[in-house]
Formats: C-alpha cells, structure tokens, sequence
C-alpha cells in the first residue's frame, strides 16, 4: 500500500480518510455478500438453507458498527514482510482492527488483529522491534478517531512512557458488559493469546491482571487460526456462576465469534436434580481424587466370574462355552483399557465368537452373520448380562452414598470409616428423581458416567477462576477436553472453596493435562496501585508463596478507609438472618455511611459496586430502597439509567465495578467457615475497583489492614 496517497499533510485527516475509505469497502463487501443470488448453485432445499444461513452470519459479521472502531493501530515495517528483509525491500503499513476489510482489488485495508501479520503490533518493542519502524495507536471518541499515539521503535532517541490511550482505554467508565481488549493486548498477555493450540496453558494471575480477558481472546484467536478443526470439535469457556458468565458472554460476540459454549463446572455435570447440601468435610471428601478409585470398584462390582457354562442351540446341535472359557474373556475383557459399557456390548460378541470356533472345529463354516446371531440368542444375552451387567451411572452413585455396607466394600483402603460415614447421605436416597443429591454427588454421577462411556471431548475449553475446582471436578473438565486442550485461569490467593487449589501443577494432574505450562500475569489493570498495595497485605496470610501484583495506574485518592462509629443497637431485626445474630450487631451509623458513600459515588461516572457479606445484603437492599436508591443484582446487566449493584462478597469474584464502597470487612471475613478462605474472600472483594474503593468499618479490620 503506497505511504501517500492523500493530499493532507495532517495525519489525523489523513487516518481519518483511510478509515473513511475503509468503511466504504467494508459496505460493498457487505453488499457483495448481500446481492450473492445463491438459486443456481444450490441443487436442493437443504443446501439452500444451510448457505441462506452461512451468508446471513456473513453478512451480521460485516456489519458496521458506528461506536467500534474498525482499526485501533497501524505498523509500518522497515522492509516487506517475507523479503527476508532485503536491502531495498520495500516497507508496508498495515492497519489492525477487529476484522478483515479489502478493496475493491483485494488488497487489505485493514487486517484482522488474529493474522500473523498483525502479532508484531503487539509484541514489538525497542529490544526487538520486529522489522517495525512504527507503530501507532489510535483513539476514539463516540466513534469518531480524535488522536493517536506514535513509538519509532527503531529510533534510540524516543523515549516512551506509559500509553495515555491504553490509561484511557482502562478507566472509560463502564456500564454494562465486560468489554474487549484487543486494541491494548500486552506483550506477555499476546503470548498466551497466541500460544499453540495443542498445548494447555495454566495462568496464575493476581486480580484483575486480565486472566478472563486473555482467555476470551484466545478463544477469538484460536478460532481464526483453527476455524475448521474447532468448528468442527467445539469449544468451551467454564465460569464460577450464571452473574459471571452473563458478565462476560457479549466479548466473543463483539469479537465477531458467536459460536462458543458457556457454562458452570454445576451446568456441565447436572445429571441430577440437587436438592441437598453437604458439609464441608463431606464436599471436600466427595471431591478427593481417591473417589474416582471408589466409583471405579463401584461400577466394576457387578462383574461376576462364571461358575457355569453357556449353552447354544443352533438347530439339531447344542454347542457349549464352559465355564473357564467365559472366564477368560471376562479377565481379559477386564484388563482392557476400555470403559464398561464398550466391555459390556462386547461380551455377547467374545461368547458368541468362542461359539463359531467351536462350530468350525465341529465341521461347520459359519459366517459372520452366524456370529451376530448368536450374539443375539436368549442364552448368550442372558449370560452375558449376569456376568457383567448393565450399569445406570446414577443409580450406582446413589447406592454408593446410600448403602453403608456397599460403600464399605467399594471404599476399603481408600477411605477411612469416618470419611465414609461423613460421604454417606443422612438418609438413604429412595429414587434418583427424590434422592438429596448436592452439587459434588453430580460431579460422582459425572464420573460414573465417564467410567460406563466415554465423555465427548471438546476442541479447547478455558476454564476460568479454576483454582476453586475440587480435583474430582478437574477431572469433570478434563474429560471433556482429553482430545483437545485447555487454557487454565485462576490466582491461588482467591481460593475461597473448602478445597481449592494451592498447586497447579497438582490441579493440572487432575486435569489430565500434567506438565502444562504455568504462566504467571503480575501487572494489573483493573486496580489501582494505591489499591493492590493495600488488599495485598493480605496475602502473607493467604497466599504467601505469590507475589504481589503491580498496577499499570499509579493514581493518588483512589483508597479511603473509614471507621464509623456508633451505638450497637442492632437495626431492622427482622433483616438480620441467624448467622448475623451471633456476630456483633452492625449499627445504625455504619449503615447510614455507606448510604453516604453509595450516594457520592454515584455522582461519578460509570458503575458502582456495593459489596458486602452476604449476611448484610437484605439490610443493605432494604436501606437502599428506603433511601430511594434502586439497585440491581450482579447478574444484572448495568445500563445508563442503573449503575449501582448490590453485590453479594460471594458474588462479586471475576467482577468489577468503577466505584466500590466495602461494607464491614470484618463481617465478610466471619461469612466463611475459617479465618483463611474469610481473608481470601476479602481480598477478592478489594480488588473489584477501577477507579476507587471506599471502605466503611464499624468492627476492627483484620490485623494486616489495620
Ligand atoms: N491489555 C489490556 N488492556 C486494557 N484493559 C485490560 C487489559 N488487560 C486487562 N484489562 C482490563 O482489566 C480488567 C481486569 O481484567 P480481567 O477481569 O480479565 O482480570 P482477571 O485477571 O481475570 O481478574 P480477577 O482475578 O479479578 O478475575 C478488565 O476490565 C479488563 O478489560
């Protein structure tokens, strides 16, 4: 592409016409697409159909959306690319934006931010600029292209601070759906995006480092690079709950992939209805690896050896499998590596074969159709059922937690007697629709499930906030990606489960994915330094072997600490629930401050997140009706009209808000079972803040706060 070609000698206009000119192509690209008369190449219907529907998408995908830029950056390199950088070769520019766009030659005019091409925008620096002479970046106001940002990487002399755009681009105030980031993409987060799709990538990563938004954008890229392949397997991104997931499910969409599958660790294994709940000690035991040997044992236990022989009559003559014979292929058929339903439809075929032999041995000349006949005689079916009998994945779970005795067997050596008297349901379960399944019993059934047939596995799966997975539930996620690979998310000081994880490389065994590579993300985006050095006191305490994020955003004011004080008097009793009766009583001033500060917050722009201890939601949501300040749930999209949540601290991880006001730490650290997962759950709700975080106390703060 020639580097003049207009007539202004302003940059800005001259950026401003090639955007001009690339919307243009980009309408008659949409118009081409839109005048495609498909009647003469389609022979049937169906064929019609499928294309009628393949240039619909095509032409949604070439849609041009006035408030997203179509490009963000341009790079000219020093030589051609490919020209092996030959003297004289002469130098391209490229534009990088979100899609593909070329003129009405083919020629690009704007290159999708997923093509080879476009990696040494992200990844050039000054110790290795890539062959690039420059690369600039370029802001938008409502749409419009009002400024750019230039580094001569090649230049000795320039000296570049940090990016004002991509500060810009982090504190423009949010409302609504987490956004993409593909105009500011880091170097170290590039890396992950584009790393090989066979191999599974584990990030350890403090808050709001971008983990989540490194692993949407690989999912983007993947596609592109592998479009076919993954189409074809599919691919997956797993998330803590339903409020993240509709948090984070308009970023592939805007990134033009619509394709992808969302869904809880919960939603993948919900075999059963769940109408229970455990204890702690029984979760944690539930989901131990050692149940994967228990279920194993269970689901093997029907397995009989034979004490007699199997008759087949095949008119006039009687033909005989003894009983050693049957045996024999049910040892061998056990020591196979296969799962027990591939086993169990064999068997007929391994008896009926022993049949045929004898039938050639006899002077016959038995053919395979003999076989499958015989396969299918009452006698071969019935032995075969009563030698290795069906099995129904959650009917075999519920026996195993409801039958002592059972369990006993299945669990010998494995579980010691008070384990399996914590595992066992308090009452037996009657039926698998009634039975009081919890949410880790589905995750057994799961495997009982893998164990009688093998799971279909995806093409890729992201599994984000994953150091809260038990290792029963990694293996759940494992077996859907045993043919594919994984991008693995999560920061071990936001553990907040009996049973998270304190070693990845342990989670990635369980996984099925060990050896993985572990990178770890340090520089934060979302909060701010004053923030992160604050929550990060914390982590001696919680995480003692990480350390402690930097933040890109050095910004002073950003923290208050408030104590309030007040009289004991609890308020509004009935709002209180059992839990809060024990802890001290909150009073009436604590309340009536973070009213206060809800309402200055509000008179910023962009979100507010009110998080607070469960315990203290149904006071705090009555408060802030009464005060006449509406406030929506955090699985509830913000909007212009309503900024303010009323975020629960279990709630709020992955989240983020422009503004938060804290409410009692102390009362979200005694919401958990121990001081650890309390002071972990705190830390994930103080590093939920973009541009502040107010912290309102009537309780002392935990010590390394104070
Ligand atoms: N390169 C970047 N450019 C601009 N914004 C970024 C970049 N990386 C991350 N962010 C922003 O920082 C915020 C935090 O990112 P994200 O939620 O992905 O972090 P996280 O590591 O998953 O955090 P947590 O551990 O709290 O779940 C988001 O608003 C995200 O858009």
């Amino acid at each position: 592409m020639p580097a003049h070609s207009t007539a202004s000698d302003n940059p800005l206009d001259r950026e401003r016409s090639h955007l001009a000119s690339s919307r243009s192509a980009l309408r008659s690209m949409r118009e081409d697409v839109e005048s495609l008369d498909i009647r003469d190449v389609t022979g049937n219907w169906v064929n019609a159909a499928i294309l009628a529907r393949e240039i619909d998408d095509r032409i949604k995908a070439l849609a041009d959306l006035a408030h997203t830029p179509l490009f963000f950056g341009r790079v000219d390199f020093l030589h051609a690319p490919g020209a092996d950088l030959a003297e004289g070769g002469e130098g391209e520019r490229f534009y990088i934006g979100r899609r593909h766009v070329h003129d009405a030659d083919g020629d690009p005019m704007v290159i999708d931010w997923r093509a080879p091409v476009s990696q040494s925008f992200y990844r050039a620096s000054k110790k290795d600029p890539m062959d690039i002479g420059l690369r600039r970046r370029f802001g938008y106001t409502g749409g419009e292209l009002t400024a750019y940002e230039d580094e001569h990487l090649t230049d000795p002399e320039e000296t570049t601070g940090a990016s004002a755009l991509l500060a810009a681009e982090i504190e423009r105030p949010r409302v609504g759906p987490m956004r993409d980031i593909v105009a500011t993409i880091q170097p170290e987060q590039d890396e992950i995006v584009r790393a090989d799709v066979h191999g599974t990538v584990c990030v350890q990563g403090a808050p709001g480092t971008g983990k989540t938004a490194v692993g949407l954008h690989r999912v983007a890229y993947l596609l592109y690079a592998h479009r076919e392949r993954l189409a074809r397997t599919g691919t997956l991104v797993i998330g803590p709950n339903r409020s993240f997931l509709q948090y984070i499910e308009q970023v592939l969409p805007a990134l033009g992939e619509l394709d992808v599958a969302q869904a809880t660790v919960e939603e993948l294994v919900a075999h059963v209805p769940l109408r229970g709940t455990d204890t702690a000690q029984a979760a944690r035991i539930k989901g131990d690896a050692r149940m994967a040997e228990v279920l194993r044992r269970a689901v093997r236990s029907g397995i009989t050896l034979p004490t007699e022989g199997c008759v087949v009559v095949r008119g006039s003559r009687r033909w005989r499998v003894a009983s050693y014979e049957l045996e024999e292929i049910v040892r061998e058929l056990m020591d196979r590596d296969i799962r027990y339903g591939a086993a169990q439809a064999a068997l007929p075929q391994r008896i009926a074969h022993a049949v045929l032999v004898k039938m050639e041995q006899g002077g016959e000349a038995p053919d395979d159709r003999v076989q499958d006949a015989v396969a299918r005689t009452p006698a071969v079916k019935a032995t075969a059922k009563a030698l290795w009998p069906p099995v129904d994945p959650a009917k075999l779970v519920l026996r195993l937690l409801s039958d002592a005795e059972f369990l006993a067997r299945c669990a010998e050596g494995l579980l010691t007697e008070e384990e399996q008297a914590a595992v066992l349901w308090p009452k037996p379960g009657k039926g698998v629709r009634t039975a009081p399944w919890t949410p880790a019993d589905a995750v057994l059934v799961d495997e009982a499930r893998d164990l009688v047939e093998r799971t279909a596995s995806l093409g890729h799966v992201v599994l984000d906030e994953a150091q809260d997975l038990s290792p029963m539930q990694y293996r759940a996620v494992g077996r859907r990606c045993t043919t594919g690979s994984a991008t693995v998310l999560g920061d071990i000081a936001q553990g907040t489960t009996p049973w998270s994880t304190d070693s990845w490389s342990t989670a990635l065994h369980h996984l099925g994915k060990p050896g993985s590579r572990v990178e770890e993300l340090t520089v934060g985006f979302r909060v701010p330094g004053e923030v992160i050095g604050y929550a990060s006191r914390l982590l001696p305490e919680i995480a003692p072997d990480l350390a402690p994020a930097t933040s890109i955003r050095t910004a002073s004011d950003t923290l208050a600490i408030r104590r309030v004080d007040g009289s004991a008097a609890p308020e509004d009793a009935d709002a209180l629930d059992a839990a809060s009766e024990l802890a001290p009583a909150t009073p009436p001033a604590l309340t009536e401050a973070v009213l206060a500060a809800v309402g200055a917050a509000l008179r910023n722009e962009g979100s507010i997140g009110l998080i607070a201890a469960d315990a203290r939601v149904p006071a705090l949501g009555a408060a802030l009706t009464a005060a006449g300040l509406p406030y929506l749930d955090p699985g509830t999209e913000t909007n212009a009209e309503s900024r303010l949540t009323l975020v629960p601290a279990s709630l709020a991880k992955g989240l983020e808000y422009d503004y938060v006001v804290l409410d009692e730490p102390a009362a979200i650290v005694d919401g958990e079972a121990d001081l650890r997962t309390g002071l972990r759950r705190l830390y994930v709700c103080l590093t939920r803040a973009v541009s502040g975080l107010d912290v309102l106390h009537a309780r002392p703060l935990p010590a390394a706060l104070g």
